[in-house]
């Protein structure tokens, strides 16, 4: 089994012990009450025209505790004052992992964030049944990750669209050429490259710059892990990334808020005019 598969299945357990407890019809109806959904594409600089784009890298940043690749990162015991540092320093999306058994999240980090910052906040887990879309709506969230590697082109196609419909966006998440094109079929219009391999766990920052091409201008692209140094953030924003998605980096650093608008500035001085 990969570490994919593996995480994949305490995540339908748990699932399966919240659905116990909260039915898919209840999950809708508080969906249903929640507050609209923040535009996260806008957000992120996505425009329907394209022409009206600007320059700036944005920055996606990430509460995490722990990974399966690097195990204990930071304690964050107050998601709510980390991520209100994130948005000081310029953040365009706060990223909440709610993946408990891997990574150390809740829905109730996703819970105290919302209720901490004005930006959009993404749900970030692994998306394998429509009952958590509607939950991630339920608790606030604006865009919930879709990973193409943990699903059919089915599904991926149903769940992007149901996001939709509930008023939100998804960062439809790939690491392969195969898998860009799976996104780009499905209507991704948030589309992430993954340089960490969910399979392996390795990273290679250069996967962006090869896979970044073949997306086309009207997505707006993120590039998704590795992020070590501000050098790193230039290389992206000079292969094309209009956002980047930053975790580990943020969450242990003494100053997070100083690290993001660090990140924006050297990124968006690297970036290209698209
Ligand atoms: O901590 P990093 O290397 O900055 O990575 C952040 C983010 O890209 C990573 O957490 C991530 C990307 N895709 C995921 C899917 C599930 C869980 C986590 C992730």
């Amino acid at each position: 089994m990969s570490v994919l598969d593996d995480i994949i299945a305490g995540v339908r357990e748990d699932l399966g012990a919240r659905r116990a407890i909260t039915s898919l019809e209840a999950v809708k109806a508080a969906a249903a009450q929640a507050a609209p959904a923040r535009d996260a594409f806008a957000a992120l600089g996505g425009r329907e025209q394209q022409e009206s784009r600007d320059h700036l890298l944005r920055v996606i940043s990430e509460v995490k505790r722990k990974s399966p690749s690097k195990g204990a990162l930071a304690q964050i015991a107050e998601p709510a004052a980390l991520a209100a540092e994130y948005e000081a320093g310029g953040a365009s999306v706060i990223s909440v992992l709610t993946e408990a058994r891997r990574f150390g999240g809740s829905l109730a980090d996703l819970d105290a964030v919302r209720a901490a910052v004005q930006i959009p906040v993404l749900r970030k887990d692994f998306t394998v049944d429509e009952y958590q879309i509607y939950e991630a709506r339920a608790h606030g969230a604006d865009l919930v990750l879709l990973i193409v590697a943990a699903l059919n082109d089915e599904l991926l196609a149903s769940f992007l669209e149901l996001t939709h419909q509930l008023g939100m966006n998804a960062l439809v998440e790939a690491h392969t050429e195969e898998e860009i094109q799976r996104a780009l079929k499905a209507g991704a219009k948030i589309i992430g490259v993954n340089v960490r391999n969910l399979k392996t766990l390795d990273v290679d920052p250069a996967t962006f710059g090869k896979l970044a091409p073949l997306i086309p201008a009207e997505a707006v692209i993120v590039a998704e892990s590795g992020v070590e140094s501000i050098e790193q953030v230039a290389q992206y924003g000079a292969a094309g990334a209009d956002a980047i998605l930053v975790g580990e980096a943020l969450v242990k650093h003494a100053d997070p808020r100083a690290t993001v608008a660090e990140f924006i500035t050297a990124g968006t001085e690297a970036k290209p005019q698209r």
